[in-house]
């Protein structure tokens, strides 16, 4: 057993290993499109097609009602453990939580806000008003940027504009999340050619989401031929990625994109704001009709976003979370859902499982 000490509000968690990513892939991998450019509509729903992530400019988001969340929420993980948690409840799912992401074993080298955001309240009672504030106020803008990206998918595939965008933008009862991720410089350092995991490799269970950072790298996609790139941070830019029900909804034709983070090895905090676009609990999630051809069988069986997340939840970051739901074998994918390790070169790393067991 080896004894990690960390300074910091974060002290310890077990030590797992995060492949590093090819950098020298990224630029030319990550689609990039301009939300206000004529084609946005046909390059939305390529990247989404295509990888299931693109980088969106020109959102018309005022740099100053990010950075005001950023200040915030950099106030607010600098406040002692303690006050954090008595501020926003320990996460269950939702409130304050770290080192533990859901309640299912799985940890990272981060802390974090997880916030229910629907009909823009911000369902916490007492975080300080300067940091509520500003939450809502980036809510507010974000939600404009997802219901555009919405409109735009939806153009791009030829169904009515605005039907994707109702199943989450101002629908009654829906299920809208904003997620602050917090991850501090990590000193631990993982043998090989590895680094720290903060946020273990998943795919999104909702229709999409919508992620802002700061300057600090540490996310990473993986492309549909497997590799994993890094995304160059960019807080000037929103980052989208293709949900698990948006899979669906598509049958297929989008999919969810894996993701990860590694934590920061240099000096610098990574923070990252995540808005989640869910549906109302009944909303059935089914591929739409117009977008199936004649004779095209849906890949998965019905169920509703409420039968969804309740599954969801009780599955680990990694696992295939569609699985059980697919009809085809077409659809599937590894039922072990996140690969042993997947892409250390140096050959030496071990299954995560083995590893939370093995380094303290
Ligand atoms: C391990 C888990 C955390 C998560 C719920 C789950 O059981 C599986 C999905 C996870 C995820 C990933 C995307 C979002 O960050 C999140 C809020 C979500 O809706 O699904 C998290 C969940 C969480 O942190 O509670
Ligand atoms: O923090 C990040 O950059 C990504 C986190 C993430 O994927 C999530 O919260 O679901
Ligand atoms: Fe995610």
């Amino acid at each position: 057993m080896v004894a990690i000490t960390a300074p910091s509000s974060i002290e310890q968690i077990p030590l797992m290993r995060c492949p590093k990513a090819n950098a020298g892939q990224a630029a030319a991998a990550i689609p990039c499109v301009d939300l206000s450019a004529p084609g946005a509509a046909a390059a939305v729903a390529d990247a989404c097609r295509s990888v299931g992530f693109f980088r969106a400019t020109n959102h018309g988001v005022p740099a100053g009602v990010a950075d005001a969340l950023e200040s915030r929420a950099m106030a607010f993980f600098a406040l002692p453990a303690q006050d954090k948690v008595d501020m926003s409840g320990a996460a269950r799912p939702l409130g304050y939580g770290s080192k533990t992401i859901g309640s299912n074993g799985d940890v990272g080298w981060l802390e974090y806000l997880l916030l229910s955001v629907s009909s823009n309240s911000v369902k916490v009672s007492s975080l300080p008003p300067p940091l509520r504030t500003a939450l809502e106020e980036y809510t507010a803008a974000v939600r404009e940027v997802g219901g555009r990206v919405l409109e735009l998918i939806a153009e791009g595939l030829g169904v009515d504009r605005a039907l994707l965008r109702s199943m989450v933008v101002g629908r009654e009862g829906g299920d809208e999340l904003v997620r602050v991720n917090h991850y501090p410089p990590c000193p631990l350092r993982a043998p090989g050619d590895c680094g720290v995991t903060g946020f273990g490799e998943h795919t999104d269970p909702q229709i999409i989401s919508v992620l802002r950072s700061n300057c600090t790298a540490g996310l990473q996609i993986k492309l549909r031929d497997g590799r994993w790139v890094p995304v160059p941070p960019d807080p000037e830019s929103f980052f989208v990625n293709v949900g698990d029900s948006l899979q669906v909804l598509t049958n297929g034709r989008f999919r969810s994109v894996k993701h990860r983070v590694v934590a920061p090895e240099g000096a610098q905090s990574r923070l990252s704001v995540i808005y989640f676009g869910g549906t109302a609990a009944s909303q059935r999630i089914a591929p739409l009709p117009q977008v199936m051809r004649d004779g095209e069988q849906s890949l998965y069986r019905e169920f509703t976003w409420g039968e969804y997340k309740r599954a969801a939840y009780k599955t680990r970051l990694g696992d295939h979370r569609l699985g059980p739901f697919e009809l085809r074998a077409a659809a599937s994918e590894p039922a072990q859902g996140a690969d042993p390790q997947p892409h250390c070169s140096s050959g030496t790393c071990m299954p995560q499982q083995q590893q939370v067991a093995q380094v303290y």
